[in-house]
């Protein structure tokens, strides 16, 4: 039988793994629940068949695999509500919750659940996230189950768990600065000739293929990049011009805030 899987807060993560769970067909619309305050704006889940609450005890019951994907100030009394029906040796908890440490879930759960800390991103609606986990006394079946799920939703990568707020910074934030890079490409691309639409997919398509290159010849960024600068040509001088402008620098100070900002409890 199927492992039945709960996510508590359908909100753009929660959704986003949903919808990925549904497309990559590692799980059934029939064996997933979702939950959220409200749940109208969930109708979307609730046409594919998804289980879609407001009741995150029922939910929790239903399911072998809790998501929480709620917010941090949330954790606490979530998991007071549902912890009258968790149980040891059924279920296993999964949060995906910035900051939140596994011994703080350890403490709110009273010790007597597994838990896996992950840190995906958004993209794992397309199943091309990237997600960081770490694990807690989960046996060898709910770490495979754990593992083949976020593989089927993109790259995985098991870490220890001091690297959870890096990893945060890095792979989850991430998508949102490689999106900004994305649209001043776009806002350039107008300025030199093109319509938005058309600038928005050359400016897409290529960062997604730069991102291919180094995955696929694993090569460092700056060999690729001298395969591109021309002698004397346009690259280098657009190149050196944003660094004199601070592109890497503030690219690095933008992680390095992001990171601080969690360190010190946001
Ligand atoms: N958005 C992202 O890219 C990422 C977010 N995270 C973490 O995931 C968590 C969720 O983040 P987002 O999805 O962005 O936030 P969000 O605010 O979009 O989602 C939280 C959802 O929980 C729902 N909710 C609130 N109270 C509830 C309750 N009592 N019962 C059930 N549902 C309830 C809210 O209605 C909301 O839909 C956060 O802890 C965040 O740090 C981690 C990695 C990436
Ligand atoms: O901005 C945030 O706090 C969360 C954590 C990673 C992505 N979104």
């Amino acid at each position: 039988m199927m492992s039945k899987i709960a996510i508590i807060g359908g909100g753009n993560l929660g959704s986003a793994i949903a919808e990925g769970l549904l497309s990559s067909g590692f799980t059934t619309p029939d064996n997933l629940y979702v939950t959220r305050r409200n749940t109208s704006l969930l109708e979307g889940l609730k046409a594919k068949g998804v289980h879609v609450l407001s009741d995150n005890q029922k939910a929790s019951a239903s399911a072998d695999y809790i998501i929480l994907a709620i917010k941090p100030f949330q954790v606490s009394e979530i998991i007071h509500e549902i912890s009258p029906v968790l149980e040891g040796n059924r279920h296993t908890l999964i949060s995906v919750v910035t900051g939140v440490w596994i011994q703080d879930l350890v403490e709110l759960t009273a010790g007597k659940l597994p838990i896996v800390r992950a840190m995906p991103n958004t993209a794992i609606a397309i199943q091309e996230s990237m997600t960081c986990t770490c694990m807690h006394k989960v046996t060898e079946t709910q770490q495979k189950f754990v593992t083949d799920l976020f593989n089927q939703l993109g790259k995985t990568v098991e870490i220890d768990e001091k690297l959870m707020d890096a990893a945060t910074v890095l792979g989850a934030c991430g998508t949102a600065f490689a999106m900004r890079y994305i649209r001043a490409n776009i806002q350039g691309g107008v300025e030199i000739g093109f319509n938005a639409k058309v600038a928005a997919v050359i400016a897409a398509q290529t960062v997604k293929g730069a991102a291919d290159l180094l995955l696929q010849h694993h090569t460092h960024p700056e060999q690729e990049i001298d395969k591109v600068t021309t002698p004397k040509g346009c690259t280098i001088a657009g190149l050196n011009e944003m660094e004199h402008r601070g592109l890497s620098s503030s690219i690095i100070r933008g992680i390095t805030t992001s990171y601080k900002k969690i360190v010190e409890k946001m």
